[in-house]
């Protein structure tokens, strides 16, 4: 591990200096396509429109056959990038596979300026980041690149829940981490074949009713994912970077998707990935702060001036802390309403498009 003084230090000569912070930008949805796939390419501007980040998948989802088209597909997407607000990212390879190192060289070398994150699957531990972060700084010294590339780390799995915190402050390119539930669930050997989501067996029982036992008693569903989310959550705050929902696989069904990508929106993270046009607006409504919401954080950071002592409003307290909450809220839609104006009018922010 590297010492505090040296944490900064570029790991390469003529390596780009590491960033102190992670620049934030709206990434609500991190929206997949086959990068080998021609017709899906062609769509690439179109899709860029209507997305914070566009990410051209490497790995699964990708046949072995058709992964030198993929990196090839990437290299051709990225010279031709040009949109200025949406974000462009890879998913390479996994460390173990024959295709990795010639992804991340590709990668770099070739499309460096124009990419924002590289992510990384399957990642175990802060092994598999520090590997990454050395032969990043060596390509990104070999290309000339000014500004470094960040790394996003899928979690998915055991080992890689167990060691979340380590994954997260391995290095000062990691950006963030996404929910990996299909690789997770086959990891962990837990008894689901869903790509995200609930189970209907996964579920509570309300208690016999005392006088009759035969009558029906209500279940609940509960969220397989709560634990994991919750983890990754702590953890990416505690590194100052930015926690995902994964993908949500059943497409048709958008309602739950919905319900899927708010609990995690609820429990901190800042966006999920879309794996088909119909999830991008699913994920725009999901990861954009109500506006009844933001209407009312106003009013109490209002109410709260200076934001120290107790106030009431509406018959409820309101103090140091909720202020803090309602502040999260208002900062995330100033936020993502710089770049969507739609947002800022909805919000009631003037000028804050501009
Ligand atoms: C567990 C994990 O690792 S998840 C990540 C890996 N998986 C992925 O990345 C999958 C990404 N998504 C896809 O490849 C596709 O959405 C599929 C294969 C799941 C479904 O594709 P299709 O069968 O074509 O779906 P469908 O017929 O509903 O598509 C409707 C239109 O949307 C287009 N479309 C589908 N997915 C996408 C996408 N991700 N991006 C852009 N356009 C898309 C189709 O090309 C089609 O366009 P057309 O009307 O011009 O013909
Ligand atoms: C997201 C991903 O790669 C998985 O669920 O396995
Ligand atoms: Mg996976």
């Amino acid at each position: 591990m590297r010492s505090a003084k040296d944490f900064f230090r570029p790991l390469a000569a003529g390596a780009p200096q590491p960033l102190r912070e992670i620049t934030v930008r709206p990434s609500r949805m991190i929206h997949f396509f086959p990068a080998a796939n021609e017709k899906m390419r062609s769509k690439v501007p179109d899709m860029a429109a209507q997305v914070d980040v566009l990410l051209a998948n490497l790995e699964d989802g990708v046949p072995a056959s058709d992964k030198e088209a993929a990196r090839d597909g990437l290299v051709e997407v990225g010279k031709a990038w040009s949109a200025t607000d949406t974000q462009l990212w890879t998913r390479v390879n996994s460390l173990d596979s024959p295709w990795a190192l010639d992804d991340l060289t590709a990668a770099v070398t070739e499309i460096g300026d124009k990419l924002d994150v590289i992510m990384i699957p399957k990642v175990e531990g802060p092994e598999d980041i520090h590997y990454v972060d050395r032969l990043l700084a060596q390509l990104e010294a070999r290309a000339g690149l000014e500004k470094p590339l960040m790394v996003h780390a899928i979690l998915e799995t055991a080992q890689g829940v167990a060691r979340v915190e380590e994954i997260c402050g391995a290095s000062p390119r990691m950006q963030g981490l996404s929910l990996g539930p299909a690789d997770l669930a086959a990891n962990r050997r837990m008894k689901t074949t869903r790509v995200g989501g609930g189970h209907p067996g996964y579920l509570v029982r309300e208690d016999p009713d005392a006088d009759d036992a035969e009558a029906p008693r209500a279940t609940f569903q509960q969220d397989l994912w709560h634990y994991t989310i919750s983890r990754m959550v702590d953890a990416c705050v505690m590194h100052g970077i930015l926690p995902y929902y994964g993908p949500f696989g059943d497409i048709a069904d958008t309602t739950a998707c919905e319900d899927q990508f708010r609990n995690a929106y609820l429990l901190g993270c800042v966006g999920a990935w879309s794996l088909h046009p119909a999830q991008i607006p699913i994920a725009k409504k999901v990861f954009s702060p109500d506006p009844a919401d933001v209407a009312h954080a106003q009013r109490v950071i209002e109410a709260m001036g200076d934001g120290t002592g107790a106030v009431m409003l509406d018959g409820k307290m309101e103090d140091d802390a909720s202020v803090k909450q309602c502040r999260v809220i208002v900062d995330l839609a100033q936020e993502l309403s710089a770049r969507d104006p739609e947002l800022a009018e909805l919000y009631g922010f003037e000028g804050a498009a501009s």
